[in-house]
């Protein structure tokens, strides 16, 4: 797989792998943006189309069944839920973009709600651009990308569901996304391909979210 920048150290990988294997709580649900809870401490947050794996994902990460609710039906995340990691770090997962089947009026608040979050948080450290393997990228996906652009928010790029691909499959995406993300200044030019069902990528992604957490108590 093409590599542009370094792979994370030992030491990184497992300043991820310790801050996954603390504690995980759900702590916070917010439906519109006046309900955000107080941007306390730095938060990570995962975006992307619905049903590309969001839920999922941070389930994986935190190797909890169903610490968020993951589902097959389209539109489950409905708000903002927010997981504090031992007090060092937010986890926020976002309604998914780009829903079909939902009303024109619940969409339109679901991403209101969305865009404002993610244009003017002040503690969110990184977004987590999700993209389906299977799907690639869609109209919704750049005009996100052009939103976090905008609002100069870094983004990672995150291929989901890579169990489904082929090797071959595999390359070409990430081919694909290495050129959108070359294209924003405001994306990390490194894709990461990953997989909730087989943890491709997940001690990767855990290193690379680990470096946004306050230090632990008692160490350095
Ligand atoms: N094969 C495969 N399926 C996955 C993977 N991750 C998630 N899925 C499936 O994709 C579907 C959607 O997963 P969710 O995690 O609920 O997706 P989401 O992005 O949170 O969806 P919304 O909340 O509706 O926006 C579920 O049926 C999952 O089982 C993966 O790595 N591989
Ligand atoms: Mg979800």
């Amino acid at each position: 797989m093409p590599h542009h920048i370094p792979a994370l150290s030992e030491e990184e990988l497992e300043e991820g792998r310790r801050l996954f294997a603390g504690p995980c709580n759900f702590f916070f649900g917010a439906q519109t943006i006046e309900q955000l809870p107080p941007p306390e401490r730095a938060e990570v947050a995962f975006a992307g189309r619905s049903n590309v794996g969001k839920s999922s994902i941070i389930n994986a990460l935190t190797g909890r069944r169903a610490l968020a609710r993951a589902s097959s039906e389209p539109g489950r995340t409905k708000q903002l839920n927010f997981f504090d990691l031992g007090g060092r770090l937010s986890l926020v997962d976002m309604p998914g973009y780009g829903f079909a089947k939902a009303s024109k009026a619940v969409k339109e608040d679901w991403q209101r709600t969305m865009f404002a979050y993610l244009r003017g948080r002040p503690n969110l450290a990184r977004v987590i651009l999700l993209i389906d393997g299977r799907v690639g990228l869609k109209a919704s996906d750049k005009e996100v990308c052009a939103l976090l652009d905008k609002a100069a928010v870094v983004f990672q790029i995150v291929l989901t569901k890579c169990d489904a691909l082929s090797p071959t499959a595999l390359t070409e995406r990430v081919k694909e996304v290495e050129a959108l993300a070359k294209s924003h200044a405001a994306a990390f030019p490194h894709i990461v391909a990953t997989s909730s069902t087989t943890a491709l990528g997940i001690a990767e992604l855990r290193g690379i979210i680990a470096q946004f957490a306050e230090p632990a108590i008692g160490r350095p």
